[in-house]
């Protein structure tokens, strides 16, 4: 169905292609998944297929790309839209109309379907991906994982023979991942669709897939396989298969359920150094053996115990970096927020979760003065933010948005970086180490729009660090960022944390979560409704629970890393 010959993309300016040898085909009914480090040309693989590579990123392709028999060097976009269901990585650029529903119709009036036929797969789809409240809505107006939501419906509504998706999941909640990975792969087995797609959770998807396209560094020929196959030599591969690796488990488990199977004796090994209750991820100073180890408390009871199992507010500095007290935010006739009462000592990290649209980026937001509390207050080091004046609020707090983009204006990296280091008052040349501490590769001269998605989160995160603001908020942080940024990330923020910065962090990336937060803030439809610590929250959470803890419960670990240390000591 589509077809790779030879392929190489080179975007001008550049002194190298972005791919090249790319050959490969993907069969009709197969979900094949594109994988690879940040940077190695994912995206520049999807947007062959769909045409907007070469046609609206500029450069040259060479060889030869066809879906479903066009070529998509000599058909446009327009010239495929029957075809082929793009979603990318950053919907909001997409979308074409106002509304939630207008835009679930926009692809089928294209194409002139019947308006009976349109508004039977318009309902369906509001259905299919839990929409219906918000068919209304102006688009503008949705949280990042809604937005994602409404991307993916309205490519589905034509029912094109292919998909194209880009990191399709990186901005809903676990849940919704699975429904809409279930989605897909319904449409796959029982409509034949064609699925190609690109994403960095592989914990998330890679049981889905029928084959996996590995592209393992820049310019690399690309390396396909099953996934049992293709794991066994990735250097991207999920937190249970580096766990079958560190365990020796042969053949590597891609599932949970696998996993657990061969898991008894690495249960039984880790046994007498099992985590304490609570411990708190690496760099914790708690003791390894619990000799009288608490019993388990039903998840329910676990989960209203938020006031209780709070960490002790650090009383020595005169402010707590952030106190939200009896906070209500209404955005036009939403309240995103009710009741929130959060308080963020220095050197804690507080990871904030919840489904989409539960009001991360809104708290967020608050604290850092982008929206103003309906009811209730918020402090910053002791600044009320909305009314702070600007220069005085960067000394306080700094936000990496959902959307990177948002923060950075500059013409290339290295003048994005320049500023940074002169508004922070930064030794010169501190904003550029971060990023390539973060992500080596990222050219000086690169536009950052022309930046791969994770080398521009990179930099913006390279930005805020820059400033080094002692409350730190992330939101998302880790959208198009393989693992290996990731861990570089997490020692970053793990020694700023260290120094006494405090972070708080909305994400839906459990494994980010399980690695780095002290403390996990759950929050439904605007209130919180858990907080405590990160092993207390997750563990009695099937949702946020991340893969370490489902293979090896019911002991109580939560990452690789941990795991790791606990068997060589
Ligand atoms: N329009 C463009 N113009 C110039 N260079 C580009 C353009 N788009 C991408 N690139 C460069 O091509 C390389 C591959 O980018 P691409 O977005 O395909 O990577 P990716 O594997 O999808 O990355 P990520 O995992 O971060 O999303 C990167 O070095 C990027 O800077
Ligand atoms: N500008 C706005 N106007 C009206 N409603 C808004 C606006 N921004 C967000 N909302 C609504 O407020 C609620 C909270 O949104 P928010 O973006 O804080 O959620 P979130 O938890 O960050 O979600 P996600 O995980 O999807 O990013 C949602 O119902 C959202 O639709």
């Amino acid at each position: 169905m589509i077809r790779f010959e030879n392929v190489s993309v080179t975007y001008d300016g550049a002194y190298e292609p972005a791919v090249q040898d790319i050959d490969f085909t993907v069969p009709e009914g197969e979900l094949t998944l594109l994988v690879g480090p940040s940077g190695t040309g994912k995206s520049t693989v999807l947007g062959a297929v769909s045409g907007l590579v070469p046609h609206f990123t500029g450069g040259t392709l060479r060889g030869r790309v066809t879906v479903a028999g066009r070529d998509t060097r000599t058909h446009k976009p327009r010239e495929l839209a029957d075809v082929v269901g793009t979603v990318g990585q950053d919907p909001l650029s997409h979308f074409v109309t106002d509304t939630v529903e207008d835009e679930l119709a926009y692809g089928m009036e294209s194409l002139g379907l019947a308006p009976d036929v349109m508004r039977r797969r318009v309902e369906e789809t509001l259905d299919l991906l839990g929409l219906n409240e918000l068919r209304d809505r102006p688009i503008a107006t949705l949280s990042g994982g809604q937005q994602q939501r409404v991307a993916i419906g309205s490519v589905l509504t034509p029912h094109p023979k292919v998909l194209v998706l880009d990191e399709p999941t990186s901005a809903l909640d676990p849940a919704a991942a699975e429904e809409v990975l279930a989605v897909l792969q319904r449409l796959v087995h029982d409509l034949g669709t064609t699925v190609l797609m690109a994403e960095h959770r592989l914990e998330r998807v890679v049981h889905y897939a029928d084959r996996v396209v590995l592209l393992p560094s820049s310019g690399a020929r690309p390396v396909l396989g099953t996934p049992p196959e293709v794991m066994a030599v990735s250097p991207v591969y999920p937190p249970v298969v580096d766990l079958g690796r560190l365990a020796g488990w042969s053949p590597l488990p891609l599932t949970i359920r696998d996993a657990r199977r061969s898991a008894g004796e690495l249960r039984e090994r880790l046994a007498d150094i099992a985590p304490v209750n609570g411990r708190l991820p690496h760099g914790d100073t708690s003791p390894r053996k619990d000799p009288n180890p608490r019993p388990e408390v039903p998840a329910p009871r676990r989960f209203l115990r938020r006031r209780t199992t709070r960490t002790a507010p650090d009383t020595s500095t005169p402010h707590p970096a952030a106190a939200v007290t009896a906070l209500a935010v209404h955005r036009d006739r939403v309240e995103a927020l009710r009741h929130v009462e959060l308080t963020v000592t220095p050197g804690e990290t507080v990871a904030l979760m919840g489904r989409n649209g539960a009001g991360k980026s809104t708290l967020l937001a608050a604290l850092v003065g982008l929206v103003e509390p309906t009811r209730g207050s918020v402090r910053v080091g002791g600044a009320v933010p909305h009314r702070a004046a600007p220069r005085d609020l960067v000394q306080r707090v700094g936000l990496v948005p959902q959307e990177p983009r948002d923060l950075l204006y500059a013409d290339t990296v290295a003048a994005e970086c320049a500023a940074a280091d002169r508004d922070a008052g930064a030794a010169e040349g501190s904003c550029r180490a971060l990023v390539s501490e973060l992500l080596p590769g990222v050219g000086d001269d690169t536009h950052p729009r022309d930046l791969s998605e994770g080398q521009r989160l990179a930099l913006a995160l390279a930005v805020v660090l820059t400033a080094r603001p002692p409350l730190l908020l992330l939101d998302e942080p880790t959208r198009g960022l393989d693992y290996a940024a990731k861990a570089r990330l997490v020692s970053i923020l793990r020694a700023l944390a260290a120094e006494g910065h405090a972070i708080v962090l909305a994400t839906h990336d459990v494994e980010l979560a399980a690695e780095i937060a002290h403390r996990v803030v759950v929050l439904a439809d605007g209130e919180v409704v858990a907080d405590g610590p990160t092993a207390d929250v997750v563990v009695a959470s099937p949702s946020f629970a991340p893969q370490v803890t489902k293979v090896l419960a019911p002991q109580r670990w939560l990452t690789v890393s941990q795991v790791r240390e606990a068997l060589s000591s």
